[in-house]
C-alpha cells in the first residue's frame, strides 16, 4: 500500500489536557478514508496534526513524504477547515479566483471548482449572505482549488441536505478513483459507509484503522452504529493503557 499519510505515537496536548494519546495510523493513496468519532474526541486535533498547524508534544506526522507542514506540501494538500475560511465581504467567485492567484493559477482553474460543489448559480453572491452549508461549500470550493493530491475535510457534509450530501460524496469517490487521496471526518456514522477505510477515535485514541469491510467483519455486524459500539466496549474491556506515559 502507497501511504499518503503517516502518523508514529503522535501525542497532542491542549490547554493543559492530553487531547490525543499516541495515535498511530496510516491513509493510503487513492482513497477515501473516514475520521469518525464522537464530538471531542479529537478529530480536528488530527486533522490539525496532519497539515502542521498543531502543536505537537510527541511523535512524527509525515504526510506525502514530508514532514507535516513542510512548505513543500503547500500546493499538494488541501485542507477545509470546520468552520468556513472564505471572506464574507467577497462573492462566492471572488473568493474561489483569490485562492486560485494564490496557487498561481486562473480564474478557469477557480470556476471549476465552484461548479464542482454546486454553487454556479450563487457564485456572484457575497459569501456573508450565503446560507451556513452553500458556505461551507464555498470554503470547501477553495480548499478544491489547484486539485491537491491530498484533501483533508473536516466534517465537509454538516448542513447539507441529503441530495446535496449524496453529491458531495460522489465527487470524492471521483476524486480518489482519480488517485487523489481524501481523509473526511465526520460524526454521522452512516458516511462512514461511503469510505474505503475507516479511523475510529474515541477520547483520543483509535479504536479501529481499517477497511470498511474488516471493521464490519470484527465487530459483527453491518450496522456501523452498531459496529463503533462493539468497537468500544472491546477496546474498554482490553488492559488500559499506561496513561502516565502521555503525561
Ligand atoms: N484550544 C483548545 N484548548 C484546550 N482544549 C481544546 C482546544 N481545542 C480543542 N480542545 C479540546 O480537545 C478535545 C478534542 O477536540 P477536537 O476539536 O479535536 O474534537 P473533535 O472530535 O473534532 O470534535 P467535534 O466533532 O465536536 O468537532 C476536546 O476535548 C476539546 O475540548
Amino acid at each position: 500500500m502507497e501511504t499518503a499519510i503517516e502518523v508514529r505515537d503522535l501525542v497532542v496536548r491542549r490547554g493543559r489536557r492530553p487531547v490525543l494519546h499516541g495515535i498511530t495510523c496510516a491513509v493510503p493513496r487513492g482513497s477515501v478514508t473516514g475520521l469518525l468519532g464522537p464530538s471531542g474526541s479529537g478529530k480536528t486535533t488530527l486533522l490539525r496534526a496532519l497539515v502542521g498547524v498543531q502543536v505537537v508534544a510527541g511523535g512524527t506526522v509525515t504526510v506525502l513524504g514530508e514532514p507535516a507542514g513542510a512548505a513543500e506540501l503547500r500546493h499538494r494538500v488541501g485542507y477545509l477547515t470546520q468552520s468556513p475560511s472564505v471572506y464574507p465581504d467577497l462573492t462566492v467567485r471572488e473568493n474561489a479566483r483569490y485562492f486560485a492567484r494564490l496557487h498561481g493559477l486562473g480564474a478557469a482553474e477557480a470556476d471549476r471548482a465552484v461548479r464542482d460543489v454546486g454553487l454556479a448559480d450563487a457564485a456572484g453572491q457575497l459569501v456573508g449572505t450565503l446560507s451556513g452549508g452553500q458556505r461551507s461549500r464555498a470554503s470547501l470550493a477553495c480548499a478544491l482549488v489547484g486539485r491537491p493530491e491530498l484533501l483533508i475535510l473536516d466534517e465537509p457534509t454538516v448542513g447539507q441536505d441529503p441530495v446535496l450530501r449524496a453529491e458531495l460524496w460522489e465527487m470524492f469517490r471521483a476524486m480518489a478513483a482519480n488517485g487523489r487521496t481524501l481523509l473526511v471526518s465526520s460524526h454521522v456514522m452512516d458516511e462512514a459507509a461511503r469510505c474505503d477505510r475507516l479511523l475510529l477515535i474515541r477520547e483520543g485514541r483509535l479504536i479501529a484503522d481499517d477497511t470498511l469491510a474488516a471493521v464490519r467483519a470484527t465487530a459483527g455486524t453491518d450496522d456501523l452504529e452498531a459496529a463503533f459500539l462493539h468497537l468500544i466496549r472491546a477496546n474498554e474491556t482490553a488492559p488500559a493503557d499506561v496513561e502516565e506515559s502521555v503525561r
